[in-house]
């Protein structure tokens, strides 16, 4: 059939959530707070004061959410495994968190659904920010153990891990521009979690070989096209400015070894000396991954300010409910430079997805807009792999709607809407269009 784009035989097609933005049961089977709970129970923090304490109840809905993604076709589930529900206090492990895990995992396998998961998806107990948190070059060692447990009891059932989610939003979102859990505003701190963050991944790439475990293990980064909102040399400094701290400040230590010259020289004058970046780190960073997991959702333009810093300007053209400009272009330009300028790694969409406004109507949520924003995304994936690109899997942002972070439950980026007084399920017409995508392998 003409302008059927097929995609290749065994990629896989799944959905994606997090452990704080689902699960509930905040005080559930031992769970401890994380900084989420803190932060989310701080007034202003969150918009109406949302928390994730109920959620989407995934913690004992699980079974009817793993029955939902089979009829709707999904061939995996990646999710994340919470801390606090494994180590609630300093030194005290518990078994009856990872038993929720063995739980899923086993449900997902009886429905032939592949278990992805997330090591760390930003709910960090809260014992540990306690002591300083990521800022901490101990947190490393706390998540190592944190990570040879998950691998001890979970490591012959789950095939594929996710050491971090965003290291970006785990650091500058979070310690400089503070819109994210602990909220603090602190370059010289940013950069230090960004770095501990990432030994922590590497030492934990290390934990895995040393396990001998048949799985294969990567990190997750999202990751964006920058482009100058002018050929102004000040605008193009600033693009270049802002794609160094969004994207290569990760993927250049992950991939050579090393941190962005350009970007070290502006924040050792910004922030003063790094160090806190001791010898073998970097080679421990660099350690080889199995795969690169991509999060993408738009791209972004910016101006010189007056300080020739980057300054965002405004979309021009369609937004998602978020104000992110719909951009699937840039999806196609973004895995072609991580080829030519990084790796041959398989890669993965980790997530890609869009927020609308969706409402129930005589029980339907019809949204359209979601599935144009899914369909040209695609289209531009499979570009890539015509292109000789290996991309071997899709996980769609998110399999049901659920808490936002600091939009609370404002924004609906599911494809399975959820009612959360009564927490029905409702599957939008994106999730009975997605199960055809699957079926069919391809898009019309
Ligand atoms: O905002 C939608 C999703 C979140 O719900 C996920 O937990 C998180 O992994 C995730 N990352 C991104 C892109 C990076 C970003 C996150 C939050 C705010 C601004 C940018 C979008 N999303």
């Amino acid at each position: 059939m003409n302008g059927e784009l097929r995609f290749p035989e065994g990629f896989l097609w799944g959905t994606a959530t997090a452990a704080y933005q689902v699960e509930g049961a905040a005080q559930e089977d031992g769970r401890g707070p994380s900084i989420w709970d803190t932060f989310a129970k701080t007034p202003g923090k969150v918009l109406n004061g949302d928390t994730g304490d109920v959620a989407c109840d995934h913690y004992h809905r699980y079974p009817e959410d793993v029955r939902l993604m089979k009829e709707l076709g999904m061939q995996a589930y990646r999710f994340s495994i919470a801390w606090p529900r494994i180590f609630p206090e300093k030194g005290r492990y518990n078994p009856k968190g990872t038993d929720f895990y063995k739980r899923l995992v086993d449900t997902l396998h009886q429905h032939g659904i592949l278990p992805v998961a997330t090591i760390y998806h930003w709910d960090l107990p809260q014992w540990i920010q306690d002591e300083g948190g990521w800022a901490n070059r101990r947190s490393v060692d706390y998540f190592v153990e944190y990570a040879n447990t998950l691998f001890r009891e979970l490591g012959d059932v789950v095939p594929l891990w996710i050491t971090h989610n965003e290291p970006w939003c785990v650091s500058f979102l979070s310690h400089w521009l503070g819109q994210h859990a602990p909220g603090h505003r602190d370059l010289r701190e940013a950069l230090q979690v960004a770095h501990h963050v990432l030994l922590s991944h590497g030492r934990t790439v290390q934990a895995y070989r040393e396990a001998g475990l048949s799985g294969r293990i990567g990190i997750t980064l999202n990751l964006t096209v920058v482009d100058a909102a002018s050929e102004d040399p000040a605008d193009l400094r600033a693009a270049q400015i802002s794609d160094g701290n969004a994207n290569r400040w990760f993927l250049d230590p992950i991939f050579r070894g090393s941190y962005p010259a350009d970007m070290v020289e502006i924040y050792t004058e910004q922030a003063g000396p790094f160090d806190f970046v001791h010898a073998d780190d970097l080679d421990i960073i660099r350690r080889p991954i199995d795969f690169l997991g991509v999060n993408y959702y738009t791209r972004s333009v910016v101006r010189a300010g007056e300080d020739g810093m980057p300054k965002p300007v405004p979309p021009a053209g369609p937004v998602t409910d978020m104000g992110w400009e719909v951009h699937p272009e840039s999806l196609y330009r973004l895995l072609t430079r991580l080829r030519r300028e990084y790796t041959g790694l398989p890669l993965y969409i980790t997530e890609n997805g869009a927020a609308y406004p969706d409402r129930v109507v005589d029980g339907r949520v019809d949204d359209p807009e979601r599935i144009a924003y899914l369909r040209d995304h695609f289209a531009a994936a499979h570009r890539f792999i015509q292109e000789g690109g290996n991309l071997q899997g899709y996980f769609v942002w998110s399999f049901m709607d659920n808490f936002e972070w600091a939009f609370g439950y404002s924004k609906r980026f599911g494809l399975v809407y959820v009612d959360y007084a009564t927490q029905t399920r409702i599957p939008k017409a994106s999730a009975l269009w997605y199960r055809d995508v699957i079926a069919a392998n391809g898009i019309r």
